[in-house]
């Protein structure tokens, strides 16, 4: 019997890297699967990898149907097995109900790939849907870390970087690169009053994942004591309460 999972997680833990990995998996025992996303940072229609890979894909738009979409592929002979369907945390509560109806009514496996929650930690509404009709939600084993060492448990957006708790839901981006000093590691997009930044000129949003403590204490690598530009490799236990392991 076909199912609809969830895999979730954080920016950055690793989710498109697993959704081309399932791909490669399936399609080397035959299955024949299609591959959807939406807004990829890296352009539309395809999913990518930071570890390097890209591989095209379908683009979701608003207005796109499962249903019909799969339907039509169907008819015109084309055998689905699966469905891949990355940055799902942007698609709409009418596409994930679509999506878990052509699991029951198509016998169609879907492999949905999302982060739950966005940088004032409330959860997208495609990832609310999700979570709320998968067989199964999985968390990523791969873990991105807080500037403290711990499990990073949610993403922040930084605008100029200084993280923001107010804003558009989506703006497309990609996470900071702390360790190197020289890159931008940042997307560059048009000025926008509703993402912030300085008047005059195109605010620079970036995103951290952090722990909770931090994401509530609005402590980003910038602003914490300074990890990267200590030498002495032991700030994670600073981090601990005393007494505990
Ligand atoms: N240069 C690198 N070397 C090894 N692993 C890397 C490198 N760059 C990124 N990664 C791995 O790729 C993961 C991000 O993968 P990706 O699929 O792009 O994440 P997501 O889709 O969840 O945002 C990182 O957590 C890290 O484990
Ligand atoms: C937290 C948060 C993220 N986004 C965007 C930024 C990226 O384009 C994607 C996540 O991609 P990844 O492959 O998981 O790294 O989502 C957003 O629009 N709003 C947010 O609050």
């Amino acid at each position: 019997m076909a199912e609809l999972l969830f895999f979730s997680g954080t920016m950055d833990c690793g989710k498109s890297t697993l959704a081309l990995q399932m791909d490669h998996n399936h399609k080397a025992r035959g299955r024949r699967g299609v591959l959807f996303s939406s807004h990829d940072r890296a352009g539309e229609s395809m999913i990518s990898s930071r570890l390097g890979l890209q591989v095209a894909a379908v683009e979701v738009f608003p207005e796109t149907d499962f249903w019909i979409e799969l339907t039509l592929r169907q008819t015109m002979g084309a055998r689905i097995d699966y469905v891949i369907c990355d940055e799902a945390q942007f698609y709409t509560v009418d596409q994930i109900d679509q999506l878990a109806r052509v699991v029951d009514e198509m016998d169609i496996d879907v492999f949905g790939f999302g982060i739950t929650s966005d940088f004032r930690t409330r959860l997208f509404p495609g990832s609310q849907r999700l979570i709320e009709l998968a067989d199964r939600v999985q968390v990523l084993q791969v873990e991105a870390l807080c500037w403290c060492g711990k499990r990073a448990t949610h993403n922040a957006r930084t605008v100029d970087g200084v993280m923001v708790v107010e804003g558009d839901q989506m703006v497309v981006g990609d996470v900071d690169q702390p360790m190197d000093d020289d890159a931008p590691a940042v997307v560059r997009r048009p000025a926008d009053p509703s993402v912030g930044g300085e008047p005059g000129r195109d605010p620079v949003v970036g995103y951290e994942t952090l722990c909770r403590r931090h994401h509530m204490r609005r402590q980003t690598s910038r602003t914490s004591p300074s990890l990267y530009s200590n030498e002495d490799p032991l700030p994670f236990e600073a981090e601990r309460e005393p007494g505990r392991l």
